[in-house]
Order: structure tokens, then C-alpha cells, then sequence
């Protein structure tokens, strides 16, 4: 009957007739064969002639293109989603290029903005505040009892556009979709999740139509205590599951990933899975250059989540390259919204402490660049036009290759664009962003800028943690994760100015980077599966691909 493997993940008892047509993870719509069709019960629910994979995605590609915003793409995506999951996979997967900045940034911002204007279907699971003491019997409603990766949001920090409260929930929604796409995890074992505690947004505060708490977000320990109500009714549901926090505000995502990172299987993605993109990103220049990662200057633009989740990493690489930890920190400099951070600046929240050197306060970002002369500057910031013609020109001054990473999301938060980046360099800057921009035509020569996005690594960690069942996820993971994604990039790839592999070698990127995570969680003897002879097959093998199955 139905095909081993396959079986492991599919509910127990199998559906059939309309209920097998109206569950997303097992309809092939016109897809399903004549001996399907009379095994099970489907004659006269569909039209009659069968159509192949294929020409369903010829159908799908021309209503995509019929759409004429991205907003309504997104919202048709979406809704083959909730019909046909293997078919969206499928058109995803092979489009991956194009689709990205649908389905996630820039797109998926606007859909959180819309979220609750073009709500459809609710996707995931949503645990609220007002539904404290029951977490446990919440997580038992989800129909997949063999979950493997979360994706949990509480909508404070939804990429550069704030507090967006339950709305935030297509980001655990669009990131899931990536470690599926881009890493092969197979949808059932995915759940999406947004903890609802309020929101501090006004606007939705007030909207008719929010269906979140509307009141202010709940803070202290009444906050911490429903976290750790989360945390234990994953643990009773869904025991090896790795839990990746995403888009929480600053006050809470460091202290969560303190509390945790060494209790269960979990990371923050916009701390540690940007952190390892973004270095990447440098070792990939230091490639190019022949240059060495301990030669840089790094000055931040932001010291929030992202900002010091590189700083840490990049102190962390330049230490296994020989240099102390204080002067390894002295490489790094942050600028944040009251201006540079130094030591005599009072009450800096923890996480910038390390980078609080001895120096005098500026604030003003352009004075800081010609100060500290910053081989790169960091974006990092959630504001738009940070970088301005002047301090990119002022880079361009100081450096032969000024590298120049604009990494807030989405597009109209980005610090600057790739036009503005080659251009106020005469062509020398190195650029990558975190949300895609469209190849620059300047000075005879095109540039490909490169997406410096933490999509490029949590599929492939993700990968490597749930086919080993590691118990944890090391900073050596994202180190690694960095190194291996930096050598995935070619000459050719660099000649046209891109410090990133094309994302249409994403799948093999994430199993390289499964590959190296697996090989750590051995060595450092945290993996719960026993070592197979062959690890890369082995992660390889459990990919999933969007192919139909036969059910007969
Ligand atoms: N490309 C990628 O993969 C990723 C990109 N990001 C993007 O990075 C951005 C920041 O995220 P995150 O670090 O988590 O957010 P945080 O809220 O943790 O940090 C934001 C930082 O920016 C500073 N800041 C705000 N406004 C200004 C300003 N006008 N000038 C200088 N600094 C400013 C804040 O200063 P202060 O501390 O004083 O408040 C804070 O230090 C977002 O746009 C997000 O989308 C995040 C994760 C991944
Ligand atoms: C990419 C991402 O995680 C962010 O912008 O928050
Ligand atoms: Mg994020």
C-alpha cells in the first residue's frame, strides 16, 4: 500500500474521499491515479482527466504570474499551501530564486503587516497568555505528534517592523517553509508557533479585526513563567524537538537564549543564525582579497540582537585564529541609537558591554567611520539610510574594498541599496543585504549583490541537529556552519560580486553545512543517533523531496 518511509511521518489512519482531497499533506488534486482514485473513494471528486506533476505546475506558475502584486502572490502561495503541500514545495523548490522574497523577506513582512486583514486559515499553533496551565493540551491538538523543529514567535521584533503581536505569525510560518525547501525537512515534522502576551502596537491595539490580546505586552515573571510553560509542553509533546527562537524584542531574546541555549535543543536565529550568515559573508571577502578575518575593523550600525550576535561570533573566529578575546573585541566597534557605544556611556544593556572600549562618545555615524577608519561596516539597525552617500564615499576612501553589509529587513529598512553601494564606491564596495536587491547595471559591469540572510544557515543546522538528535546547538555549529557556506562560494560567484552561493544551490549548501553540524554534535558527544558509516548519505537520504507518493 503506502510507501514505507513515507508512513513514519503520516498520520496513523489514512483518509479517504473528501477528506483525503481536503488534507493538504496527502492531496495530489488532479494528480491522483485512476487506481488512487477507485482505491479511495475519489471517482466523481475531481475532474475526469488525470493531470501530471507537471502540468500542475504549469497551472500554478500561470496563476502566480496572473497575480499583479506580491502581496496577492503571497496569498495565492499560501493558499496552495493549505490545499497541496507537496505541489507548493514543488514550485517552490524550482523556484526558489524567485519565490524567496515572496515567501519570505520582503513579502512575508507585508503579509505580517496585512496579517490579520487577509487572514485565510489559521496555520500553526497559537498559545496564548489567556490560556496559561494548558499549554500542554494545546501542543496535543496539533495533528503531527512526530514533530522535530519549532519555530516559535512572540511578534515583538517582526524583522525591522516592530511589535506586530500575533500577526508575527508568518514568520514561524515562512521560516519553516524555508527548512523545508531549502534542507529537506519534511513538512509534518514542522510546527509554527506565535505566543500571544499582548502587544504593545497601538494600531492593533485598536483594530476591530486583531485577534490577539489587546492589551500591553505582559512583562517580568509572569512573562518568563509562560515561556517556561511553553518549554515544558514541548518537552512532554514533542521530546527531541529543536526550538528556534525568532523576531523576540532585545529585552527578552538574550536572556531566553542564556537560560536555555544549555537546558534544551534550541538557538535564536536572529542572534546566532545571523551572526554565522554574516560571518560567512567576511570570510568569503577575506577569500576574495587574500586578506585575513583578524586584519578587519568591523563598526556596527545597531547593537541589538544582530548586531552583537556577529560581534560574538566574529571575537569567537578570531580566537581560533590566535588573537586574546579583548583584542578580538577591540576589532569590533557598535553605534546604536544613542551613538557610539564607549565606556563611559551609563546604562548599557549587557550585550554591549563587552564592546564598550575606551574611546570618546560621538554620535554621529559618519564622524565614527573617520575616526575608527572601519575596514567594514555592519548594518544592523532595523532603519533605513543609515549608510548615506557621504560615509559610503568616506569608506571608499579608507578602503580599496570597502565591504559594506546593509542587513536589515525588509528592503525599506535596509541601511542602503546595492545601487547606492556600488555607486557611491565607483564600483569597489563589497555589498550584501539581507533582503534581496535586483543585479546593478553601473560603469560597464553588472554586480550580483549577495543575500547576507540567516536563511543561508538555520535549514542546514536545523538539518544536522534533528538527523543527529543532538541535545544542543554549539556556537562551534556556527562557526562551522560560516565556514562551510563561505566555501561554497566560487570565482565566479565573487567576479560578479557576490560573496554568497547562488541560492539555487541552497539544498546541497544545507547539507554541507548538516554535514559539518552532524560531525560536531559527534564530536562533542551530543548526538542521540548512533554514528552512521556514512554521515553525508545519511543526512542526505532523510531529505525530503516534493514528489507525490503512491497511495496504492
Ligand atoms: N539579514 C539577516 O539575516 C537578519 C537581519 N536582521 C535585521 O536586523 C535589524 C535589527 O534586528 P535586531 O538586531 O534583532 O534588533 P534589535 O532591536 O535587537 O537591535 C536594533 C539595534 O539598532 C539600534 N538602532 C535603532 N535605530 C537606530 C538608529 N537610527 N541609528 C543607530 N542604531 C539604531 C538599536 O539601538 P538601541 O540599542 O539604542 O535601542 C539597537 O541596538 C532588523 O531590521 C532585522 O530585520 C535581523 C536578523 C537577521
Ligand atoms: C532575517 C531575519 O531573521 C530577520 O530579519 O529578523
Ligand atoms: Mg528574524
Amino acid at each position: 500500500m503506502i510507501d514505507n518511509k513515507y508512513l513514519e511521518v503520516l498520520p496513523f489512519s489514512f483518509p479517504t474521499g473528501v477528506q483525503l482531497v481536503n488534507d493538504p499533506f496527502l492531496n495530489k488534486g488532479t494528480a491522483f491515479t485512476k487506481e488512487e482514485r477507485i482505491a479511495l473513494g475519489l471517482r466523481g471528486l475531481l475532474p475526469p482527466r488525470i493531470n501530471t506533476m507537471e502540468e500542475q505546475v504549469e497551472r500554478v506558475m500561470g496563476n502566480y504570474y496572473s497575480k499583479t502584486s506580491d502581496l496577492e502572490k503571497y496569498i495565492f502561495l499560501i493558499a496552495l499551501l493549505d490545499r497541496n503541500q507537496t505541489l507548493f514545495y514543488r514550485v517552490l523548490a524550482d523556484n526558489l530564486e524567485e519565490m524567496l522574497p515572496i515567501i519570505y523577506t520582503p513579502t512575508v513582512g507585508e503579509a505580517c503587516r496585512e496579517y490579520v486583514h487577509i487572514f485565510r486559515r489559521p496555520r500553526g499553533i497559537f498559545v496564548s497568555a489567556n490560556n496559561k496551565g494548558h499549554f500542554s493540551e494545546i501542543l496535543r491538538n496539533w495533528p503531527n505528534r512526530n514533530v522535530k523543529v519549532i519555530v516559535i514567535t512572540d511578534g515583538e521584533r517582526i524583522l525591522g517592523l516592530g511589535d506586530l503581536g500575533v500577526a508575527g505569525m508568518g514568520i514561524p510560518v515562512g521560516k519553516l517553509s524555508l527548512y523545508i525547501a531549502c534542507a529537506g525537512i519534511h513538512p509534518s515534522l514542522c510546527l509554527p508557533v506565535t505566543i500571544d502576551v499582548g502587544t504593545n502596537n497601538c494600531e492593533l491595539q485598536t483594530d476591530p479585526l486583531y485577534f490577539g490580546m489587546q492589551h500591553q505586552r505582559i512583562r517580568g515573571d509572569e512573562y518568563d513563567s509562560l515561556i517556561e510553560e511553553f518549554i515544558m509542553a514541548v518537552r512532554d509533546n514533542f521530546p527531541s524537538a529543536l526550538i528556534q527562537f525568532e523576531d523576540f524584542g532585545n529585552v527578552n531574546a538574550f536572556r531566553l537564549l542564556q537560560k536555555y541555549k544549555d537546558r534544551i535543543c534550541m538557538f535564536n536565529d536572529d542572534i546566532q543564525g545571523t551572526a554565522s550568515v554574516a560571518l560567512a559573508g567576511l570570510y568569503a571577502v577575506m577569500r576574495m582579497n587574500s586578506t585575513e578575518l583578524t586584519d578587519q575593523k568591523i563598526l556596527f550600525l545597531g547593537a541589538g540582537e544582530a548586531g552583537t550576535g556577529i560581534g560574538d561570533l566574529i571575537v569567537s573566529a578570531m580566537q581560533a585564529e590566535g588573537l586574546s578575546q579583548e583584542d578580538a573585541r577591540r576589532k569590533c566597534w557598535f553605534y546604536d541609537s544613542k551613538g557610539l557605544v564607549v565606556k563611559d556611556r551609563e546604562h548599557l544593556a549587557e550585550h554591549k558591554l563587552p564592546y564598550a572600549h575606551e574611546h570618546k562618545y560621538i554620535c554621529d555615524f559618519e564622524e565614527a567611520v573617520k575616526e575608527l577608519r572601519p575596514t567594514a561596516i555592519i548594518g544592523v539597525s532595523g532603519t533605513a539610510g543609515g549608510f548615506t552617500r557621504s560615509i559610503i564615499s568616506e569608506m571608499a576612501k579608507i578602503n580599496e574594498k570597502p565591504i559594506i553589509f546593509a542587513l536589515s529587513n525588509p528592503t525599506s529598512n535596509a541601511e542602503c541599496t546595492a545601487k547606492e553601494a556600488y555607486l557611491w564606491s565607483e564600483g569597489r564596495a563589497v555589498f550584501a543585504s539581507g533582503s534581496p536587491f535586483e543585479p546593478v547595471h553601473l560603469f560597464g559591469k553588472t554586480f550580483y549583490p549577495g543575500q547576507g540572510n540567516n536563511a543561508y544557515i538555520f535549514p542546514g543546522v536545523g538539518l544536522g541537529v534533528v538527523t543527529t538528535k543532538s541535545r544542543h546547538v554549539t556556537e562551534e555549529m556556527f562557526l562551522e556552519a560560516a565556514r562551510t557556506l563561505a566555501s561554497q562560494v566560487s570565482e565566479d560567484d565573487f567576479s560578479c560580486g557576490n560573496i554568497y552561493p547562488p541560492l539555487r544551490n541552497i539544498r546541497d549548501v544545507s547539507a554541507r553545512i548538516a554535514l559539518r553540524v552532524a560531525e560536531i554534535a559527534y564530536d562533542q558527544g551530543l548526538a542521540e543517533v548512533l554514528r552512521p558509516d556514512d554521515l553525508d548519505d545519511f543526512i542526505r537520504s532523510r531529505m525530503y523531496e516534493p514528489v507525490y507518493k503512491n497511495y496504492v
